[in-house]
C-alpha cells in the first residue's frame, strides 16, 4: 500500500528553482536512501513534503488522498516521523524525558503507554542514563540520538531521517543501523554517509539539478 506520493513537485528557494518537477513515492514497509551533493535540495524536498516550505507547483498525497489543508499536513506529520538534520531545530523541552513524552502526550496516548515507549527507546539506544538530563546539556551525538528517539515515541508508520548518523559513535551507529534494518516501518534516509549507504543496501535515489533519479 502506498503511504506517500509526490507528483511534479517544484519548489523555489529565493529565486532559484531547487526542485523542478520531482516525482517520488513510498509504499508500506519500503526503505530508500536519498543522496545528492551539498545544496542539491534534499532537505528542501523533505521540508516541502512535510509542509514546512511552500510549494510552487505539484501535489502531495498521503495514502492516496491529496494533502492540502493544515489539518492534512498535521495528519501527514503524525503518520510520517521526521528527524531534522539539525537536532537543535527539533528539540525544545527542558529535560530528555519531557522531550520524549511531548509528541505522544500531544497525540493523547495514555501516560502508561508513553512511559513504556520512553523506556523502550532509551533501552534501544542505550541512553537510559540521559533520562533526567536537561536537553541543552547534551552533547551533539546525544542530541542526535534523542531527536531520533523522540520521533520513535510518536510511533509513526514511516520515518524520514535527514543525515541521521552525523556525530554518532560506533555503538550508536550500529544500534541505529540495526534498528533501520529491522524495523517494519517505511523509511527514507537522506545521507552522504557512504558507510551507511553501503551497510543498508537499500534502493538509492539521487537528487540532481532539481530532479530525483534512481541511482544504480
Ligand atoms: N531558507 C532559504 N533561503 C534561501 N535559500 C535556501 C534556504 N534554505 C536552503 N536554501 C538553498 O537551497 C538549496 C538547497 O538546500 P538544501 O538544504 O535543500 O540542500 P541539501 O541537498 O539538503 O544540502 P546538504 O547536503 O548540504 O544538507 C541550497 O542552495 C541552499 O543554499
Amino acid at each position: 500500500m502506498e503511504i506517500l506520493r509526490v507528483e511534479e513537485l517544484t519548489v523555489k528557494r529565493g529565486s532559484r528553482k531547487v526542485l523542478d518537477g520531482v516525482n517520488f513515492s513510498l509504499s508500506s514497509g519500503e526503505k530508500v536512501i536519498i543522496a545528492g551533493d551539498n545544496g542539491a535540495g534534499k532537505t528542501t524536498l523533505i521540508e516541502a513534503l512535510m509542509g514546512f516550505v511552500p510549494i510552487e507547483k505539484g501535489k502531495i498525497y498521503l495514502r492516496g488522498k491529496e494533502v492540502r489543508s493544515e489539518e492534512d499536513f498535521f495528519r501527514l506529520r503524525t503518520t510520517v516521523g521526521y528527524v531534522f538534520q539539525n537536532p537543535d531545530d527539533q528539540l525544545f523541552s527542558l529535560t530528555v524525558e519531557e522531550e520524549l513524552a511531548f509528541a505522544p502526550l500531544n497525540l493523547r496516548v495514555d501516560r502508561e503507554e508513553v512511559k513504556r515507549r520512553i523506556d523502550r527507546v532509551l533501552r534501544l539506544f542505550s541512553i537510559e542514563h540521559l533520562r533526567e538530563r536537561t536537553v541543552y546539556s547534551l552533547s551533539g551525538g546525544e542530541k542526535r540520538i534523542l531527536s531520533i528517539a523522540c520521533v520513535l515515541t510518536m510511533n509513526p508508520e514511516a520515518l524520514i531521517l535527514d543525515e541521521p548518523t552525523t556525530g554518532l559513535d560506533r555503538k550508536r551507529f550500529n544500534r541505529l543501523l540495526d534498528f533501520l534494518k529491522s524495523t517494519e516501518k517505511s523509511v527514507v534516509v537522506v545521507t552522504h554517509d557512504s558507510e551507511l549507504i553501503k551497510s543498508l543496501r537499500w534502493k538509492v535515489y539521487r537528487l540532481e539539478e532539481g530532479k530525483l533519479f534512481p541511482s544504480f
